[in-house]
């Protein structure tokens, strides 16, 4: 299984979901996730046999109409989680779906727009949702696995649950580039997105460059966030990226999965060593969104070292 580049970003074939751990492939495709997301803080995952076109085209298609809502419909959908439910900034307009996971979810979250039911639009969710979230398990466990923690896997799994975002920037203005999203880690634990043709996504390396993501049907990029990188006492930096929106004919969608623990988060006594003293305190994923939330308002970005470093 050999990892390519893609304008740099590290690009794993994972078109095998159903991989074996324990297996010669599962083996390899493990250190080619872990030495990228050590490297990059992110890879783009390649699945081309999982994404059937007509899913792909839902970007355009069922979840568009979803923006097309007048704002007051759009607002009856809320969550008590910070940048959650609906989300509005004059650059973008965001759903985010809490439990995701849950088919009673993705029905309720379409009977708010369509009281009648909308099965084309849940059936979307629900697909995109379950095979984000069948990614997102399999490289955490290679993750934990690669550490030498693999038993600590079921348990993170039993507490962690998963979001849906649905987001839609505006158009830019015509001259230049445009700020979409400014740059930001991610505060929860893992980020998976997937994206229509329209490119826009920039990471940030290790020496400072900005390198594209260019979305294809079939890619899928997974990012640590904040509560990897504490978790894995630094080893895995969370990736930092943000969006430019160059001047485009098509508008820019992102569907993205993100993942939460319930817990808090403890760096493993396993991962602490000699070459590796403990940089972080335990965090509570919620309380570091909540006051990263309240930061926000004055333009600030909050940081892992000031909120929980040792
Ligand atoms: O639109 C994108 O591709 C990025 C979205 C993102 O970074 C986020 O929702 O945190
Ligand atoms: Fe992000």
């Amino acid at each position: 299984m050999a990892t390519k580049t893609q304008a740099k970003i590290p690009v794993v074939d994972l078109s095998n979901l159903d991989l074996k751990p324990g297996t010669k492939t599962w083996f390899s495709a493990r250190k080619d996730v872990c030495r990228a997301l050590e490297e990059y803080g992110c890879f783009v995952a390649e699945i081309s046999n999982k994404i059937p076109s007509e899913l792909h085209n839902a970007i355009s298609s069922s979840f568009a109409k979803l923006f097309e809502f007048p704002t007051e419909a759009k607002m009856k959908f809320t969550s008590e989680r910070p940048f959650h439910g609906y989300f509005s900034t004059p650059k973008y307009e965001r759903l985010v779906i809490d439990n995701a996971t849950s088919t009673d979810v993705t029905q309720e979250f379409t009977n708010i727009f369509w009281p009648n039911g909308n099965h084309h639009v849940r059936e979307s969710a629900d697909s995109y949702v379950k095979l984000m979230a069948e990614l997102d398990k399999m490289v955490t466990k290679m993750v934990f696995e690669n550490y030498g923690v693999g038993d600590y896997y079921n348990s993170h799994m039993e507490s962690t649950t998963h979001s849906f975002g649905i987001i839609k920037y505006n158009e830019p203005q015509k001259t230049g580039t445009n700020n979409g999203l400014a740059n930001h880690t991610d505060k929860h634990f893992t980020t998976i997105l997937h994206q229509n043709r329209v490119k826009g996504l920039e990471i940030k390396t290790k020496d400072g460059e900005w390198i594209d993501f260019d979305p294809s049907p079939s890619s899928f990029i997974f990012l640590a966030g904040d509560g990897l990188q504490v978790w894995s006492n630094d080893r895995i930096k969370a990736c930092m990226h943000r969006v430019l929106l160059a001047e485009n004919l098509e508008t820019r969608y992102s569907l993205g999965l993100f993942s939460h623990n319930n817990k808090t988060i403890c760096v493993p006594e396993e991962l602490v060593d000699e070459e590796h003293p403990l940089h972080y305190k335990p965090i509570n994923l919620r309380d570091y969104a909540q006051e990263q939330n309240r930061l926000v308002a004055y333009g600030k970005e909050l940081s892992l070292e000031v909120f929980c470093g040792v």
